[in-house]
């Protein structure tokens, strides 16, 4: 069984502005809302690719209510941890010239809290995968995905996080089966800006040698690459296409990775479904559906990608 943890799930509020100002009155042309948080969104593309899994995570409010009533539509289990004080997020994602995001601070979780939650993870078995995704709100110790790696060490549960700066470089040493910084994020970890794909690689091989196992690295419309365990570097472009909204297309990406990874085993194909996954989000209003996904993936193998 795959289970997603977000810590901090959120309504993403999608707001199109034709040409934003700041400091005016500014009236909306298009808006949507979405159940977000980056694990509920691997969940959902999972989910999309006939991948069963369970998300689990804390909400609280009205917005919680509304996440937790959606994701009951989305297809895939949950398992909630609501907590009494303050609200889940709103995330608003504004499209005008330039994308600008502005996310929320969420709910206050208590150690009772935390416990619930290492007791539902304490059920998982051998086998399992675990994806750890997304930032956790102010109430919560920043080594909280260390402290939950080092629980589930030698039970033989595949974990993957996808978070940033301290969140992610303290995991390493628990072994991480896959890690998914963006360019950069990958940059930021090593307080310098990456210039070319050399570079890019040569840092995602420092985070192998503190620990993680595969590294992704995606660089949005530039594609993505990836460093294997055993040492193989696989490059992938992106398909032709029109951007609608790039929100979750990381996650899509990871959802495609391990969907493609737990399908045949091979990195290779992992990558492309992972890319075409990504890509697809990115050109969708929401999540990419199946046959968005897989339209792509054969576009990306027909480019000899
Ligand atoms: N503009 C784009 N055109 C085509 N493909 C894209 C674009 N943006 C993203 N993708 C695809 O999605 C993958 C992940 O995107 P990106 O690098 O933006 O992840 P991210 O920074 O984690 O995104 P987010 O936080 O918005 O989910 C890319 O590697 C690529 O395959
Ligand atoms: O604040 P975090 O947890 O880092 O990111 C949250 C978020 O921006 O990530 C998803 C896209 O990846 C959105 O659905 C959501 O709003």
């Amino acid at each position: 069984m795959i289970y997603t943890v977000t810590f901090n799930p959120a309504l993403d509020y999608v707001v199109k502005v034709d040409h934003f100002t700041l400091g005016a009155v500014n009236r909306a042309s298009r808006e949507d809302i979405y159940c977000g948080g980056k694990g509920l969104n691997v969940s959902a593309v999972l989910a999309a690719l006939g991948y069963e899994s369970t998300a689990l995570g804390f909400v609280a409010g009205f917005t919680g209510r509304e996440i937790l009533q959606r994701v009951g539509e989305l297809g895939f289990r949950s398992d909630f941890i609501q907590v009494k004080k303050g609200m889940s997020r709103i995330n608003v994602k504004l499209k005008s010239q330039e994308e600008t995001e502005l996310n929320g601070i969420g709910p206050e979780i208590t150690s009772e809290d935390i416990v619930k939650l290492y007791d539902r993870l304490d059920g998982l078995k051998k086998g399992d995968v675990l994806v750890l995704s997304g930032s956790i709100p102010q109430s919560i110790n920043d080594d909280i995905y260390e402290r939950i790696m080092a629980r589930l060490g030698g039970k033989g549960i595949r974990i993957v996080v996808d978070a940033t700066k301290d969140l992610l470089i303290n995991v390493l040493p628990y072994h991480p089966f896959l890690i998914k910084p963006n360019n950069h994020e990958l940059g930021e970890m090593f307080h310098v800006t990456l210039h070319g794909i050399e570079e890019i690689i040569e840092y995602g091989k420092r985070l192998q040698e503190k620990g993680a196992e595969n590294v992704l690295v995606s660089m949005a419309g530039d594609g993505a690459v990836l460093i294997t365990e055993q040492g193989d570097v696989y490059r992938m472009g992106v398909p032709e296409g029109t951007v609608k909204n790039s929100v979750g297309a990381g996650d899509s990406m990871v959802a495609g990775f391990l969907a493609g990874y737990l399908e045949n085993g091979s990195y290779e194909h992992a990558l492309r479904l992972g890319s075409a996954a990504g890509s697809a989000s990115a050109f969708s209003e929401g999540l990419a559906g199946k046959d968005e996904i897989m339209k792509l993936y054969e576009a990306l193998s027909k480019e000899g990608f």
